[in-house]
């Protein structure tokens, strides 16, 4: 989408691209009509004023989330006028680009309904939900208790007498803390709470609760519920009302118990189906899976503008050239800045896959298969672990690529870095998914000479090759074939693995001696998931990538497996599959592939199709009009609103015309 103003900086840039472009834009929105709506979609909200970023970071919280309000009802009724099917109205709140109620309530109340809800229950709550006639959040977290689901407090305990649960917080540490959306917007709420029938504790089960009026907004009587207060950073996720809430004995009908995990019958009876526990899990494992695009795409509209800046932006010379240098041309620049630009890619290609097997698994479970549920779980808790830490980072990384001026919210990275970074804490604590990870890992080695693994966890079965064989790589060019790269990141991750499960073997199985063990199996989780990511961007680039765009898709896979090698050489080393001289070829070949980027930088950041307003950076302009827009978005900055500054005649003027020495100085 080119929505510069007619100058083009980076035209030069764009006329050394060596791909097809459109095919590229095409490949990385999914397809054809996945790229039509995006289009769409995001000039519509470019062009509707009432979606417009501008000021975001200097509201005041009121006043940002009143304003976020505001466009959220402009989304539905957008939607709702122009007769949007769902794909496009997900992609046109998709590009509105703030947190806010709507993300909750259609992306965890909904799918936790359809998932745990039976039949009769979806019936009754779905057409509600789907035309918005209730909103409702998804309540697990506590003031106590996050990561711990089994620890949480509420309770829902079961009178028979009159068919109700009594909804109940019985300490501080039991109030729902953190849910978004039920801080102010939500009139519903899913609350998973402790069941008790007849003074018997049956765990966590899921409840939806009415918390406010349907009439007013108020609540409802005996519910105490708010906002939790100001978060990191402007903007970033302060449009959101992530929101506290208390039950004193609040009694709901005892159908509101979600019913297609467990029951509870009129007379009080708890009958648990056939179905396993962890389903109740399942709008995390949902949205977990969704973080892998979401972090491709987020990554995307850093390196872009990091990226396009580093064109622009010029500084020192050589005797060589003429003139001072683009920044893009250092060495170092590179090295921090591709790496970025193919993890890009790389999660793109990952999170497509990443969707073809939720739709595996969710075909399996309807019909009562659940034997990848484990493999699943820790993909998506594994790749959604990784892929929002690297995320997070890498945003970071090109504010600082940006030099000074990415540090100005006119750049965009701070913003987007502060909406971004809580993915690395909530659907789960990026630290206790990589231990979800270690479990899986473990299980399936203990189990390997009866059952052979599958999936992603395949290369298990192999153990024993992959831990006597070591890489022959014994020339730079070596590296270049994806089946000797598969094989380093096996056996790394296998011999990893082995050696911690190993260790434990040995031991006393006690908790102490796990729990001594876990940065180790840390290590081998992210070593497990990295190899995922590497396996699986080569596998989606084999099958059937258009001819216009394969080369540059190959050497964004090199870079990527490259970076990674290198980045983790301490652990390729550790495990004694390649040596130093080969991780130093690894790293020649890796600048190699720098040289085959620089040329098409601009355009392989142009082929993620993000227009101005979505990025909102003077920075990464399309057009590169870098400094014009920096110096005239200064002129918007609210103390410039008067020449002379509010609080001058109060504050500065008395120090300026004191005319005192002050007792300490010396002049
Ligand atoms: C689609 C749209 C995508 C776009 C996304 C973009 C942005 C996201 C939008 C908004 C985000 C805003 C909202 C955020 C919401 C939240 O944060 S909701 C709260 C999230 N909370 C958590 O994630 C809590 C993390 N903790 C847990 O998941 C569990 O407590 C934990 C797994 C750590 C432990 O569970 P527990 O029941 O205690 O289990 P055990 O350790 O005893 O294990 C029992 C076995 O169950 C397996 N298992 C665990 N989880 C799952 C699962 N989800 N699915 C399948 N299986 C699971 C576990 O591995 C054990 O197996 P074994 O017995 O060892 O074989
Ligand atoms: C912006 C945002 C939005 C959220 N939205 C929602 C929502 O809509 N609904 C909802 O229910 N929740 C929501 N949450 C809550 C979120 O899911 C939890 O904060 C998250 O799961 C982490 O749990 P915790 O806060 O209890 O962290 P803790 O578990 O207390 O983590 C603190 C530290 O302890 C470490 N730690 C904890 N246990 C272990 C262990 N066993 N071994 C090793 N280390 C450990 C962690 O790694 C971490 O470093 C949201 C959170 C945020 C920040």
């Amino acid at each position: 989408m080119q929505d510069g103003n007619g100058l083009d900086h980076l035209a030069g840039e764009r006329a050394m691209a060596q791909f097809d472009l459109q095919a590229m834009k095409v490949y990385l929105a999914g397809g054809q009509r996945e790229y039509e709506i995006s289009t769409k979609m995001a000039q519509l909200v470019a062009n509707d004023p009432v979606f417009s970023k501008e000021d975001r970071v200097r509201l005041a919280r009121k006043d940002l989330y009143k304003n976020s309000l505001r466009k959220a009802g402009h989304a539905w009724k957008t939607i709702l006028e122009k007769g949007l099917s769902e794909v496009e109205g997900l992609k046109l709140r998709h590009f509105v680009d703030e947190p806010t109620y709507t993300d909750l309530h259609w992306g965890m109340f909904i799918p936790a309904i359809k998932g745990q809800g039976t039949e009769e229950q979806q019936h009754k709550w779905l057409p509600l939900a789907y035309k918005m006639a209730i909103i409702g959040c998804y309540a697990q977290t506590e003031l106590g208790h996050g990561s711990n689901v089994q620890g949480l407090e509420t309770t829902a305990t079961f009178d028979p007498t009159t068919d109700e649960f009594i909804m109940h917080s019985p300490t501080v540490t039991s109030t729902k803390w953190w849910p978004g959306g039920l801080g102010k917007a939500s009139t519903h709420a899913l609350v998973y709470a402790r069941l008790i029938t007849d003074k018997k504790d049956h765990g966590i089960h899921a409840f939806i609760a009415p918390i406010r009026s349907l009439e007013d907004h108020t609540p409802l009587p005996n519910v105490t519920v708010g906002d939790i207060g100001v978060k990191f950073g402007n903007g970033g996720y302060n449009t959101m009302d992530n929101g506290f809430l208390r039950f004193d004995h609040v009694r709901i009908p005892r159908e509101n118990m979600l019913m297609r995990l467990a029951t509870v019958t009129k007379d009080g009876k708890y009958v648990r189906s056939n179905k396993p526990r962890q389903l109740g899990y399942g709008a995390m494992v949902f949205v977990r899976q969704g973080i892998v695009i979401d972090a491709s795409i987020y990554l995307s509209r850093a390196v872009t503008i990091a990226v396009r800046y580093s064109a622009v932006r010029r500084q020192f010379g050589n005797k060589d050239e003429p003139g001072e240098l683009q920044v893009i041309q250092y060495r170092t620049q590179q090295s921090r800045l591709f790496p970025l630009l193919a993890t890009a890619y790389a999660y793109r290609a990952v999170g497509f896959w990443m969707k073809s097997l939720y739709a595996d698994v969710m075909k399996r479970l309807n019909d009562n298969d659940f034997s990848t549920l484990p493999e699943v779980h820790a993909c998506t808790a594994g790749l959604k672990s990784i892929t929002t830490s690297v995320t997070a980072d890498g945003i970071e990384e090109c504010r600082k690529l940006c030099g000074g001026h990415g540090f100005l919210c006119a750049s965009g990275l701070p913003e987007l870095y502060a909406a971004y970074v809580p993915a690395c804490t909530y659907e789960g604590d990026n630290t206790i998914l990589l231990l979800q990870v270690a479990r899986f890992l473990l299980k399936t080695l203990s189990q390997v000479s009866k059952v052979r693994p599958v999936g992603t966890a395949a290369y298990l079965g192999n153990i024993k090759q992959l831990s006597t064989q070591n890489c022959k790589v014994s020339q730079g060019h070596d590296w270049l074939n994806t089946s000797v790269l598969l094989e380093a990141f096996e056996a790394r991750s296998a011999r990893q693995a082995a050696a911690v499960a190993l260790r434990l073997a040995k031991g006393s199985g006690s908790e102490a001696e796990f729990q001594e063990n876990t940065p180790e199996l840390v290590e081998s989780a992210r070593a497990h998931c990295q190899l995922i990511l590497v396996s699986k961007f080569i596998e989606q680039l084999q099958t059937g990538t258009p001819e216009g765009i394969r080369k540059q898709l190959e050497v964004l896979c090199y870079t990527y497996a490259f970076s990674q090698l290198i980045d983790n050489a301490g652990d390729f080393l550790a495990t004694g599959y390649v040596t130093g001289n080969q991780i130093a070829l690894a790293k020649e070949e890796l600048k190699h592939m720098f040289d085959k980027i620089r040329p098409n930088a601009v355009a392989l950041v142009d082929a993620f199709d993000h227009t101005d307003d979505y990025l909102g950076s003077a920075l990464g302009r399309y057009d590169g009009d870098v400094y014009t827009h920096l110096y005239k978005g200064a002129f918007k900055e609210s103390l410039n609103d008067t020449v002379v500054v509010d609080g001058y005649e109060e504050y500065l003027k008395p120090v300026l015309t004191q005319n005192l020495w002050a007792p300490h100085s010396k002049l």
